[in-house]
């Protein structure tokens, strides 16, 4: 279904398949088979070196699978770059270029070359509003907080406009207040788009906040997968509350939970 804001056309989420999905850095070796279903927000965690930043670069395009398939809205891929995927991508930092003020930091999501209209600027000056930044159009990044940073990349989303977004930790620097602010202003933009959102935390409150379904990752593969109510009842996945020790708390219902082994 398409849906219209502001006068822009947007997509909804696609799924996301990685169809038997094989990968290694050196010794270190990967493989994912899942699916991630149009326009859940799934939050992806695991002990460091699980393989999440790998998982959402494999989708992205940073890397290639050296067997099976990454489909998108059912469609192969392939060894398409970044740019020409239907995804958008946020990181931890060094999202901005540091030459560029805001405004034409949100403009590259529109345009690379920056070739920019009345509508393009309209849009801009719309979305850095939507973020809580009216008026910084023009600073350069270095005259932004860590936060106000991230709140760019977040409007540059907005204007690149892909119905999949993958967030690799982009608040984990960020304050427990402020990350709170950044993850509520991420559902935000989830109820107007309703783009597939994959977010890699390490943090089980975060999850909690705005997570609909987790992806557990150990060792190179996705472990389990299912509704984030039920991975933080008692009986959720036993690495994953091994993995969480006792801060996941209690939520009733744990029967929806695909384990697979590792
Ligand atoms: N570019 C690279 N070259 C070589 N090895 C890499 C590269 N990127 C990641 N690795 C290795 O692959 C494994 C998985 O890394 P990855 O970054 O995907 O883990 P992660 O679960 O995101 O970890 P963290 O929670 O610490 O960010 C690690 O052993 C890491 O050292």
């Amino acid at each position: 279904m398409t849906t219209t804001i502001n006068g822009t056309a947007t997509e909804n989420g696609l799924a996301v398949r990685l169809d038997d999905v094989s990968f290694s850095y050196g010794e270190a070796s990967f493989r994912f088979d899942a699916e991630f279903a149009a326009g859940r927000i799934t939050a992806i965690m695991g002990p460091s070196g699980s393989g999440k930043s790998t998982l959402l670069n494999l989708i992205a395009g940073f890397e290639s699978p050296e067997t099976g398939k990454v489909l998108i809205g059912g469609i192969d891929a392939g060894n398409a770059p970044p740019s020409a995927r239907p995804v958008s991508m946020v990181f931890q930092e060094n999202n901005l270029f540091a030459h560029l003020p805001v405004e034409a930091n949100v403009g590259l999501g529109r345009s690379p070359s920056l070739k920019l209209g009345d509508a393009e600027r309209a849009a801009i000056v719309e979305a850095l509003a939507r973020v809580g930044l009216a008026g910084k159009e023009k600073r350069l990044p270095r005259e932004l907080s860590g936060g106000e940073r991230q709140r760019v990349a977040l409007a540059r989303v907005l204007l690149r406009d892909r119905p999949v977004l993958l967030l690799d930790e982009p608040f984990a620097s960020l304050g427990p207040a402020l990350r709170d602010d950044m993850l509520d202003l991420v559902a935000g933009i989830h109820a107007e788009r309703k783009m597939t959102v994959l977010f890699v935390t390490h943090q089980p409150e975060d999850a909690r906040r705005i997570g609909q379904d987790v992806a557990f990752l150990d060792e190179g593969a996705i472990a389990a997968t299912g509704p984030a109510d039920d991975f933080f009842d008692r009986t959720g996945p036993d690495a994953f509350r091994r993995y969480i020790g006792d801060r996941g708390g209690t939520v009733a219902g744990s029967q929806h939970i695909a384990r697979k082994r590792t």
